[in-house]
């Protein structure tokens, strides 16, 4: 079994592995690779409970066979670093890379390769295979053909070197390059399948708020996704970098929700034996969701307030005042406002919480996110379950947008792995519902509901339909003071090739001048850490590849 630190380590290892499968998804490059990126992302949770547990095996099933094997190296050799970088977490310590051309490429670490890769000396299963010899190293396949070699640290590892084998082995298609013809890619968001115009109207506005660093409250029924639409939030805001800590206020006791939010000393109270880092503490930087916020007992409402005016708090036991900050956003399957009235929940908390408060409407109002739900819920447990591709009968959708689906999208995503169980995977018919919704009368749905072309959410341009000069700084004034920047902001171009020219020159101006900023930045880490990179990288919570990349590309202004 794993320690706790390492169970943290890992899942940590995971949150920071879907933000840069989050960033290959969003980043608006390729949309066969944001989908590849979207079904990794929708199989995470599997793999980190394979990892996690014990004989896990890694069950998730990803259509790797489908991908052509032309391999993005250089981005690929980003993760590489990266997994070598958190080699505490993964126990990696170098991966290599066989191109087409059959050439081994040391992607990132320090190792040396034994090209021993005749039959016999490899314990194949499945798509990894270990080296009989030498138990820490993998090789991962692709198309059958050894194509990647991890090299795990000597010795003991908390993680299960065959399941983080196969991890990277499911990963390397999501680097492919190619394009694989026609693909679905409602993956407009990681998790948050809309296409409900409203709903998608809705979305817009939150997308707006979440970049503002103020209060937000979810109102709505439960399973309508709230939870859902507070990552969303977080992801959208300019702390997506940083943690997001949910705390479920309804399922702490009572008696507990303090220490849980502020922490304990070390014998604040019986069982407490170590001193232990509240919920509110951990969420430093980034975000804290306050799941059933209406559940808070009202005596810990009154120190909620308080920490949210001062930003700082005790830990219980605790003498010292501790700052941190931290963004709220809070929901509730209850109607808060209700609440004041009855007297139940504190009125200026509720005034504190609510600064842009969205109300999250119910599944059985949103009917054209049924059938996207549905279709999105058929795919991901399809390949979950390791069933082929579905057919699915379209009279299906008709009968699940009749139902009033009281227990919202968590009912209808259960709903969807019930059909997939019983059905086991193949053509799905209506025969395959339960009775109370194949006994519904078939709506029909409209056209955009179901197939393509699919409507999606999309974060909108801030533009709207007709376009408006904003009124800004002139270039003028922009430039004010600097002669060079003057010089380059008053040519006027006279074609393209011109604008193009002239864009580059001012891009290239502007790389200088963030080079000029990094430094400084580096200059004042490097001091604060007293010369050490590990304490840099802590410092600047910045990650020791990146930071090295940084001051090569900046040493040349220590002159
Ligand atoms: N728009 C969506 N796209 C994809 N999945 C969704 C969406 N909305 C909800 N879900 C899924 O439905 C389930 C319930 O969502 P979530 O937990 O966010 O609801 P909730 O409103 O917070 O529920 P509760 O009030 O009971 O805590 C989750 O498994 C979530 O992944």
């Amino acid at each position: 079994m794993m320690s706790d630190q390492h169970t943290q380590s890992v899942k940590l290892f995971f949150r920071t592995f879907e933000n840069h499968l989050s960033r290959i998804r969003d980043d608006g490059k390729d949309a066969n690779q944001a989908y590849r990126a979207q079904v990794l992302l929708s199989q995470i949770a599997l793999f980190e409970k394979a990892i996690l547990e014990d004989g896990g095996g890694g069950g998730a099933t990803g259509d790797i066979q489908s991908f052509v094997e032309l391999i993005d190296i250089e981005a690929f050799g980003d993760l590489a670093a990266w997994a070598v970088d958190q080699t505490a977490v993964t126990g990696i310590r170098a991966v290599h890379f066989l191109d087409q051309s059959g050439e081994w490429h040391c992607l990132a670490g320090e190792g040396i390769l034994p090209m021993r890769l005749r039959a016999g000396e490899w314990l194949r299963s499945g798509l990894v295979a270990q080296l009989q010899q030498a138990k820490n190293m993998f090789i991962t396949y692709l198309f059958g053909q050894p194509r990647l070699v991890l090299q795990f640290e000597e010795g003991e590892t908390a993680v299960d070197r065959g399941k983080m084998a196969l991890f990277f082995a499911r990963l390397l298609p999501i680097f492919v390059t190619d394009r694989i013809g026609e693909t679905n890619t409602y993956a407009a968001d990681r998790a948050v399948i809309a296409k409900d115009p409203h709903f998608c109207d809705l979305l817009g506005l939150i997308e707006k708020a979440a970049n503002k660093d103020v209060s937000i409250l979810l109102e709505g029924e439960s399973g309508t996704g709230k939870e859902v639409i507070a990552n969303f939030i977080h992801r959208h805001s300019p702390r997506a970098g940083k943690p997001i800590v949910a705390v479920n206020c309804a399922a702490i006791p009572a008696g507990l929700i303090e220490s849980e939010l502020f922490g304990h000393e070390k014998g604040a109270f019986t069982n407490a034996y170590n001193r232990q880092i509240g919920r509110v503490e951990e969420a430093d930087g980034g975000t804290l969701f306050l799941d059933e916020i209406g559940e808070m007992p009202f005596a810990m409402q009154a120190k909620l307030l308080r920490f949210l005016q001062l930003h700082e708090f005790h830990r219980v036991g605790g003498k010292n005042k501790i700052s941190v900050d931290v963004r709220i956003v809070a929901a509730t399957n209850r109607h808060l406002k209700d609440q004041v009235a009855k007297g139940e929940f504190r009125e200026d908390l509720y005034y504190r919480l609510s600064v842009m408060p969205f109300v999250i409407p119910p599944l059985r109002e949103r009917i054209d996110d049924i059938a996207a739900l549905s279709e999105f819920f058929f795919d991901k447990y399809g390949r979950a379950f390791g069933f082929a591709p579905l057919k699915i009968d379209p009279a299906i959708y008709q009968h699940l947008v009749a139902y009033a689906f009281p227990g919202n999208v968590r009912e209808l995503e259960n709903l969807i792995q019930n059909i997939l169980v019983i059905a086991q995977g193949g053509n799905l018919s209506v025969a395959h519902l339960p009775p109370n919704i194949r006994e519904l009368t078939p709506v029909n749905l409209p056209e955009r509901a179901v197939g393509s072309p699919k409507r999606v959410w999309r974060p909108r341009s801030s533009y709207g339909r007709n376009f408006k000069w904003r009124r800004g700084r002139s270039t003028a004034a922009a430039a004010a003071g600097n002669p060079e920047l003057e010089r380059l902001l008053s040519q006027t171009p006279k074609n393209n090739d011109e604008l193009k020219l002239l864009k580059q020159e001012i891009q290239n101006y502007a790389s200088d001048l963030t080079l000029l900023v990094e430094h400084r930045f580096l200059k004042d880490l490097l001091d604060r850490a007293e010369g050490s990179m590990p304490k840099a990288s802590t410092l600047g919570n910045i990650n020791r590849t990146l930071l090295y990349k940084m001051i090569d590309r900046t040493k040349h202004l220590d002159d």
